[in-house]
């Protein structure tokens, strides 16, 4: 997916992803990482979750990558807090207590030079069409410390479309792609049966949000 595919869902507010609740596996697996107080929590392809404020909430701040400037805004106004702006070489940052969030490509976050104990991603690799996932975890790995732990949440789902996101990430492939790099411990499934609108219309035989903890070593 390009840059303009995501500008396009925003302007046109097709956020299906965006979810009203807190990621049920974020509040029930978080606490099981051991994650210290204040550490700063990587929170590539953001969005405008309203999990970074369950995160913000537990001690942590936030350093959110986000391609749209109207989901940061949104993000902020949402909450009833004036960001500061500021531009970098390539990002907006958008700053308040608690809450860095870099308006542009994640995939230039190298250039940063920032490093990272915590991560936490739900809704980003699956985001991802396949070629470009290996860049990603990639990415992550660079980023995160030795020792550092990340939460990744993914779909699992059958059958598998390749055209356009979310795409399902399965174990083996999530084994496949951190594995050189990360611990990888499978934590729980959710499988949604037929509350998900695409096992009902049997446009999908399952449909499951996976979460696993990841540990850079
Ligand atoms: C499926 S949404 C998930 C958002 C968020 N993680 C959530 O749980 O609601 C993916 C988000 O990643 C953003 N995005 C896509 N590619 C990106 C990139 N290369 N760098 C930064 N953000 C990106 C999109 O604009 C979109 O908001």
């Amino acid at each position: 997916m390009d840059a303009h595919f995501w500008h396009q869902r925003w302007q046109s507010s097709r956020i299906g992803f965006h979810q009203q609740r807190v990621n049920e596996h974020l509040s029930r697996f978080w606490r099981q990482l051991g994650v210290a107080e204040r550490t700063e929590v990587l929170v590539p392809l953001c969005g405008k979750s309203r999990d970074m404020h369950w995160l913000v909430e537990q001690g942590h701040n936030i350093a959110g990558f986000e391609l749209s400037p109207l989901a940061i805004r949104d993000f902020f106004s949402e909450a009833g807090v004036i960001p500061q702006r500021q531009e970098l070489e390539h990002y907006c940052r958008w700053q308040a207590p608690g809450f860095s969030l870099y308006e542009g490509d994640f995939f230039q976050a190298d250039t940063l030079g920032l490093r990272f104990d915590a991560a936490y991603d739900r809704a980003a690799l699956i985001a991802l069409p396949a070629p470009v996932r290996p860049g990603y975890a990639r990415l992550l790995a660079r980023l995160l410390n030795p020792g550092a732990t990340m939460l990744l949440v993914t779909l699992d789902y059958a059958p598998i479309q390749h055209e356009s996101p979310p795409f399902s990430v399965n174990e083996a492939e999530v084994k496949r792609l951190f594995g050189a790099d990360f611990e990888v411990v499978f934590l729980g499934g959710i499988e949604e049966g037929s509350a998900n609108p695409r096992v009902a219309s049997g446009e999908c035989e399952f449909f499951n949000e996976l979460c696993f903890s990841l540990r850079r070593r």
